[in-house]
């Protein structure tokens, strides 16, 4: 009998962020494996013209959701959705369901956050500390809370090499930026944001360091835990492999780079790369419920969920492993013949990017706009650009986090535990993870068909016969210039001839 799942029976569960790529996955496993918990309230704001209800069963009625449909049918009713907008006051939380959270809620896990990294600072004060201290409040009025469990992550001190599982002071009190930017008008806080940041690459992870003294200094009597996950990407093994459903991280770059867009990257090859499966983080997390509300340590305890010092991969492997998938399984649609490659000179990067990636999609305008259609290419690549130039950071350094609390937390588990909620990374397959991902990307994400194969390879063989046309042409025009110019070539050209 797994002692964690038989933990959550009966319990009533407040989830924050449950719409988001964590929290699906976070309610997808308390379902299946705890099935007769009490009630999971997750905290939902309507979005773009979906009310609470229809964003629920969106959620519910997903693949997703597949195994949990059979082992809990009821699921429905499991899962109640309280409306919330963590920019409010009280979270703009009723007067009714607020006393329902606060008088049955036991276990809270707080995921919600403003995962962007150009955010106005303002908002992500707002989402990723200001809405923590709120939740710690309310926390705070909960008789019957067990375990508050915070979700940052692994960057939150990126500004470090070797992190502990410790939380490091920033500069300037939470407090006291939560305070001023009551009166401080956007102007000021354009002016502030780079002298309070700091060494933080960006406002998420300096918010996100915030959030996290947040905790430390408004824990008071609580029972608190902070999971720090790494790069978190698709899922491993559970409900099944591969399953993904957003753009961020390394998402975008694999599908930028299946459909040919992404042709060169400033990385590091040897870099670690510290991807960690959602199923992984998720599986910790639960664990760490269990834990923290049983076992009650003395103090916060902070985990590392993270990869590179138990099971180190590099980007270089990965990119390779992502392209060679591209092989087999091939994304549709696309622009022009995968071939990526990732460099370390600043010189071959902007080379890169004028030929590669903006002349490729001039032309292409330049054709759409020839045939009466209207221009779009060059806009995403500049797109794509931004994006890649806010990630550069991440892969060109390497960091090393000790997990002594996660491997601490590894040994207490029975056996069945260590099953049921695996998060030992070293029996990872880097190579089978990739290619699981990558044709998951192609599967959940882009939603393309598998039958769609040998049309998707028959499209790159079409597009790799215009590319060595297209290389034809311009050598031959080249050359003929070259001739008509220069006396050495036409020499050389006669000589070939005869
Ligand atoms: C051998 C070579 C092989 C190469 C092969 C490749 C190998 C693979 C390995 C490569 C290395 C991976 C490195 C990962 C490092 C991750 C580090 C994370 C560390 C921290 C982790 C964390 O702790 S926390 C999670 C991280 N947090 C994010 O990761 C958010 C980032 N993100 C943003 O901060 C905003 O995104 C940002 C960018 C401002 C833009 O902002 P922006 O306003 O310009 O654009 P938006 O995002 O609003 O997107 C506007 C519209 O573009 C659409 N779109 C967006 N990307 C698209 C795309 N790639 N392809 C098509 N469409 C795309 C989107 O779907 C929207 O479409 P629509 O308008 O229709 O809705
Ligand atoms: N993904 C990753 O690579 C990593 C994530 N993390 C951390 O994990 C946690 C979850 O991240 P992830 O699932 O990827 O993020 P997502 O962006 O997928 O989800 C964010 C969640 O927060 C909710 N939210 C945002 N603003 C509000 C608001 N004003 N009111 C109510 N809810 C709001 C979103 O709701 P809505 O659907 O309405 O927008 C969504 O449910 C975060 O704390 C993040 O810092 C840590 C390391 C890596």
């Amino acid at each position: 009998m797994s002692m964690i799942a038989a933990f959550y029976g009966g319990k009533s569960i407040l989830i924050t962020g449950a719409t988001g790529f964590l929290g699906k996955v976070l309610i997808e496993k308390l379902c299946r494996t705890s099935p007769d918990l009490k009630v999971i309230y997750i905290l939902v704001r309507p979005k773009a013209g979906h009310t609470l209800q229809q964003r629920v069963s969106q959620i519910i009625n997903s693949k997703l959701f597949e195994k949990v449909r059979e082992v809990c049918p009821n699921v429905h009713e499991k899962i109640r959705a309280i409306s919330a907008d963590l920019n409010q006051n009280d979270f703009a939380i009723s007067k009714e369901d607020m006393q329902e959270l606060l008088s049955c809620t036991n276990i809270i896990f707080h995921c919600a956050a403003t995962v962007r990294f150009d955010d106005h600072l303002r908002h992500a004060v707002q989402l990723n500390v200001t809405a923590t201290q709120q939740l710690l409040f309310m926390a705070s009025q909960m008789p019957k809370l067990e375990a508050f469990i915070h979700i940052s992550t692994a960057f939150s001190n990126c500004n470090l090499k070797h992190i502990d599982e410790v939380i490091y002071p920033c500069s300037v009190e939470p407090k006291k930026i939560i305070d001023s930017m009551e009166w401080w008008d956007d102007a000021i806080v354009d002016e502030i944001a780079p002298k309070l940041m700091g060494d933080w690459p960006n406002t998420y992870t300096y918010t996100k360091a915030l959030g996290e003294m947040v905790v430390q200094q408004e824990s008071g009597n609580l029972n608190i835990a902070i999971i720090r996950p790494s790069i978190v990407g698709a899922t491993w093994q559970e409900p099944f492999p591969g399953w993904v459903d957003n753009l961020n991280g390394p998402n975008g770059m694999i599908v930028a780079a299946g459909r040919g867009f992404l042709r060169a990257i400033r990385a590091s090859p040897l870099a670690v790369a510290d991807l960690i499966p959602v199923d992984t983080v998720i599986n910790l997390t639960l664990a760490v419920g269990w834990y923290t509300a049983v076992h009650r340590p003395k103090s916060t305890l902070i985990y590392h969920c993270t990869s590179g010092n138990l099971n180190p991969c590099n980007w270089g492997k990965m990119g390779c492993q992502v392209l060679s998938t591209f092989e087999k399984i091939p994304f549709e649609k696309a622009f022009r013949r995968p071939h990526a490659d990732f460099t370390a000179n600043t010189i071959t990067v902007h080379y890169r990017n004028a030929v590669s990636h903006r002349a490729p999609a001039m032309i292409y305008d330049i054709y759409l706009w020839l045939t009466g259609r209207k221009p779009r290419m060059t806009k995403l690549m500049n797109r794509l650009l931004r994006t890649i130039s806010m990630l550069e950071y991440f892969i060109n350094r390497s960091w090393e986090w000790s997990t002594y609390n996660t491997e601490m937390l590894m040994s207490e588990l029975s056996p069945e535990d260590q099953r049921i909620f695996n998060f030992d990374v070293r029996q990872l397959n880097w190579l089978e993870y990739i290619e699981n991902y990558v044709l998951g990307v192609k599967k959940y994400l882009l939603k393309e068909d598998m039958a769609g194969i040998p049309e998707a390879k028959q499209h790159l063989r079409r597009l790799q016969n215009i590319y060595y046309l297209f290389n034809t042409v311009f050598f031959l025009i080249a050359w003929r210039l070259l001739i008509a110019r220069s006396q050495i070539a036409r020499n050389v050209w006669f000589f070939i001839m005869w």
